[in-house]
């Protein structure tokens, strides 16, 4: 599910999904990258090469738009499963949100990813690396 929410992201470069489910197994909200609300994603092109316009810069993260479009209360003792691992500021919005597991598909290695299992280590947020089994199969309507 999180794989396929990923797919209604634009980012031409890396796409990512995440879906956030309560204790039953509900889920509770979706997100993927993309540009706020307003910001036209074909207007405010993603592959700018002027640095002002990095994407970076403005992209709202898939974990951030899960967990601003929730649609319960609270999201303690949700899991969440995302095609990458989160970085360091959701990381942050994670272990804010008091969610108790995060299974994520891709890993990286550079600053923010390190600096987020650092947080996530000390915060005792547990994370677990799964493996698909095959690519989701998607009807285009
Ligand atoms: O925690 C994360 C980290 C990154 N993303 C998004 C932000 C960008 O749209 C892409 C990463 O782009 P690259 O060109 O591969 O650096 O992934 C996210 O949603 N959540
Ligand atoms: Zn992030």
């Amino acid at each position: 599910m999180a794989k396929v929410t990923s797919l209604r992201s634009k980012d031409p470069n890396t796409q990512v999904g995440c879906v956030i489910v309560d204790k039953n197994n509900c889920i509770v909200s979706v997100g993927y990258n993309g540009f706020p609300i307003g910001v036209d994603d074909d207007v405010f092109r993603w592959d700018k090469e002027d640095p002002n316009d990095n994407k970076h810069l403005y992209v709202v993260h898939a974990e951030m738009n899960a967990i601003i479009n929730k649609r319960c209360d609270t999201l303690h003792d949700c899991t969440v499963y995302v095609t990458l691992f989160p970085c360091n500021k959701c990381a942050q919005m994670l272990i804010q949100s008091r969610v108790k597991k995060v299974y994520f598909l891709e890993d990286r290695d550079d600053l923010a990813f390190r600096a987020s299992k650092k947080m996530l280590d000390y915060a005792k947020l547990p994370y677990e690396r799964v493996a698909m089994s095959c690519e989701p199969y998607v009807i285009d309507l």
